[in-house]
This record gives C-alpha cells, structure tokens and sequence, in this order.
C-alpha cells in the first residue's frame, strides 16, 4: 500500500465515525484507493458525477482537515470521474482545490458540512446550499434570522466558504454591521469614499452579519441603500443575517426593509434536545475525535444549554478545560462542579432579562402540588397534564416566544403539542371559572 492509500484508510477510519451509516456506506466505503499523486494533489475516482458533487459540497472541509491531521506535507484531494481525467490537467481546477487561503474575512471553521442539520434548521440549510451553488440567481437578498448563537454567522459564512471552494476567482466579502458602519464613518471623515466603494463594489458577494445593529445609523443606512442597489442591479448575492424577521426591525428605513422582504427569508430555531446533543458530539469530536464523553453529561449539557449553541459549546469546552487542568475524569459530578458558576449566572442573568420561564414552572408545580420533574417531563396523568398546559400557556402569554422554543422548555415536545396545550387552555378559561382563578393566582405569584 503506498503512503496516500494508507492516508486514505486513515481518513475513512474518521470518516466512519463522524457520519452516519447511511452517508457512510453510500459515499465513502466504495472508495478504496487513490489513483494518483500529482503537484500536491492525491487524485481519487469516484464511481459518479452525483458522488463527486456531493463530496465537493459536503465533505470537501472535512476531508482536508483530517488530511492535515494525518499526514506531515500540505496536499489536498481531488475528486474526479473516469471522465475527467480525460481533460484533468485544467489549471485553473488545480488552482481551486490547492488554495487554502480565505479573503474577505471568511472563517475556515464554518462550513456546510460541520453545520449540523435538524429541524430546527433544515429549510434554511437547504436554500443556503441553494444560494451557494447559484450565487446571485436562487435568493436576492438571501435573509436568515434567528435569536442569538443560533448558527446563523456559521450558516452565512458556510455560504462563502463553499462559494470560494468552487471557485476562488470570486470575491467574497463578509462585514459585521458595526464593522461596516466603522468603515462607513472612518472613510467618510478621511473623505476617502473611493477606498470604501473599492471595497465594497468591487464584490461578487456581500454577507452583512447582524443588521439589526444598523438601526438608527441614518447615513450609514443611505450607503447601504445605495450599496444594495448597486450590488442588487449587478447580479451580486446579497445575504444578511438579523435576529429578527425584516418587518419587525426598529429604526432601519423601510425602503431597505422592503428590499430585504422582497428576497428570501429563512428562519433558525431553537434546536430540540437529539439536535443539540448531535451538535455537542460533532463539536466533541471537532476538537478531539478520541475524547470520550459519556452520554449522560452530554445530556446534561445539552438540557442545561436550551437556546444558544454558542453557550452549549462554551460550556463543553470550560468542561474539557476544567477537567484536563484538574486531572480528573469527565464525569457527570464533575460537569456539575465545571459548569455550576455558569449555570448560575445563567440564572441570574434569566432573572435580570425577565426571561423567566423557569419562574413559572416552579410556581407552577408548587401550586399543583407536584415536582418540577413531572411538570415537564412526559407522565400523561391528568394530574401533571393539567399544571403542564397551563405552564406552557403562561409562557407563551408572558414572553410570546415560538411554540417550538417553549416545548423545548418541556422535553422537547414538539410545536403542534405546545400550540394544542395553548389553545385547551385558552379555551376552558372561557368556561371554567375555577381554572381562571387557579391561573390568576398563579400569575400574581408569578409576577409577586
Ligand atoms: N447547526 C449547527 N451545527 C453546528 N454548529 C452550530 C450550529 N448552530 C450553531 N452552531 C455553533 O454555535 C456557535 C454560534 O453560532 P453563530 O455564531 O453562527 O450564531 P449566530 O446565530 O450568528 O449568533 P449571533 O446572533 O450572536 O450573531 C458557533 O460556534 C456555531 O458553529
């Protein structure tokens, strides 16, 4: 076996434990071999363009990351057909698989395939690939939004990163909203307008992260307004993230808001506890793949961390951290003592944000006269059912979050769960006397 095979086998040894079986199988297993060693490429044939494309798509990252794990020297794979090795020597495709380098401020780390898809995410994730395959034809603007640290920064620069993968001619240009209101103003002051329309114009893709913090920044909007003509009229893909839907933005000018509606918009939700706990082993396995965690303090992670992945993965790593300094094994005792001052500021800051949805649990099951435990959990006794309804209500009248959010506050139920409870209780709150008393007495200990 030559040294590329052996780093093959390697990789598919990875390969086999980070997808599925099912990916597995159908993708990676037929591949035995490398076919060629060539100006830091290792060519391998694969049996279809279907299998290529999907490779390139999805695994390409992946892949070369765990060619650098294993092996000393810089080189890159490259998928090809039989058929393409009749017109393989094409430069321009040597240049596009060997350049690692990422300009316009993309990050390497956020790619398609470490995005890990559920249902909380999988209609955004689709139009984004969408959106990545055709720049400038499927979506324009392409809008995603969310609450905080819900992949949508990941999602966006996914989309650039696969943009310049397949072709590194394209210039890609990715901006924070105060970084371009930074620009904006410093080169205005310097009256140096022509570097910023350099910058800006000259782009094939333009992906403004965070625009909602834009608002009130009138002259820095104008820009943008003209910006987005240009680029929109020029055919240039346009995406931006926010951590609301454009109709509800505050202070941004509705000639762009109107612009925004009129592409696509996609949506990321809190993701249920199997996606969460899928993410943790995936980041898990990013930063060590031989590091074993039990699944019982990745649950207890994954239910303590509810809705932003970005404190989930915090926490995973104080852990590693806080355990690999102490020399202690990663047990659940441990991740209670790792992550307890998290957990309590948590607390607090839920106190001080008023998002205080466990309030209402405890007030809740305290009032019904049963645990916590079982107020969330999944008996169907009518004893447990009743308070659950009405918690679940009460949540959804005081914050008015997404039906999904709140069933992940109740073991992951799912949104037609929460919308029925809602409604049930809505509805004998008409009829029942008693309940509307029962309930207003849990409000006013509520909000007491
Ligand atoms: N579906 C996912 N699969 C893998 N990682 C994810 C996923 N969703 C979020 N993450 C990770 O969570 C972290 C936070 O995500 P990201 O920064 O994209 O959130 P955001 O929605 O842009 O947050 P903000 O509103 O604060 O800008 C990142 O490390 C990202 O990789």
């Amino acid at each position: 076996m030559n040294i590329y095979d052996d780093l093959w086998n390697k990789i598919l040894k990875d390969l086999e434990y980070i997808y599925s079986e099912e990916v597995y199988n159908e993708i990676f297993a037929p591949i035995k071999s490398t076919h060629k060693f060539q100006n830091g490429l290792i060519f391998i044939i694969v049996e279809s363009e279907f299998i290529k494309n999907r490779i390139s798509r999805m695994y390409m990252p992946k892949i070369n990351e765990l060619a650098t794990k294993h092996f000393d020297q810089a080189v890159r794979f490259k998928f090809v057909t039989a058929q393409d090795l009749i017109s393989e020597d094409s430069p321009k495709d040597r240049v596009l698989t060997i350049n690692t380098y990422r300009p316009g401020n993309l990050n390497n780390a956020y790619s398609f395939d470490n995005f890990v898809v559920g249902k909380s995410n999988t209609f955004a994730f689709r139009m984004a690939m969408k959106v990545a395959d055709q720049p400038g034809v499927v979506a324009n603007p392409f809008y995603i939004f969310g609450d905080v640290g819900l992949g949508k920064t990941h999602l966006m620069q996914a989309i650039g990163n696969y943009i310049l993968d397949n072709d590194v001619n394209q210039r890609v240009l990715y901006v924070k909203a105060d970084g371009f209101i930074e620009d904006f103003t410093n080169l205005l002051r310097k009256e140096k307008m022509d570097d910023f329309n350099h910058k800006y114009r000259d782009i094939d893709v333009l992906l403004v992260d965070d625009i909602q913090i834009m608002a009130g920044a009138n002259r820095t909007q104008m820009e943008f307004f003209k910006l987005f003509d240009y680029l929109y009229l020029n055919n240039k893909q346009i995406i931006i993230t926010s951590d609301k839907p454009a109709s509800e933005l505050k202070n941004i000018m509705s000639r762009l808001t109107s612009r925004f509606e009129a592409g696509l918009t996609v949506d990321i939700q809190v993701p249920d506890l199997d996606h969460r706990l899928t993410i943790l082993k995936r980041k898990l396995s990013s930063f060590d793949p031989n590091n074993d965690v039990s699944d019982d303090v990745l649950e207890f992670i994954a239910s303590s961390f509810v809705t932003n992945i970005r404190e989930m993965e915090g926490a995973l790593i104080r852990l590693l951290s806080y355990a690999s300094a102490c020399n202690l094994d990663i047990t659940l005792d441990v991740a209670y003592e790792a992550l307890d001052p998290l957990l309590k500021t948590k607390k607090r800051s839920n106190n001080l944000n008023e998002n205080n949805y466990d309030k209402i649990q405890s007030v809740v099951s305290e009032f019904y006269n049963i645990s916590l435990q079982d107020l969330i959990g999944k008996k169907r006794h009518s004893k447990y059912t009743l308070p659950r309804h009405i918690a679940m209500y009460l949540i959804k009248l005081k914050y008015n979050i997404p039906y999904k959010t709140i069933g992940t506050l109740f073991s992951d139920r799912d949104h037609s769960t929460v919308l029925a409870a809602c409604e049930k209780i809505e509805n004998e709150l008409r009829q029942d006397a008693n309940l509307k008393i029962a309930v207003d007495t849990i409000v006013k200990k509520v909000d007491a």
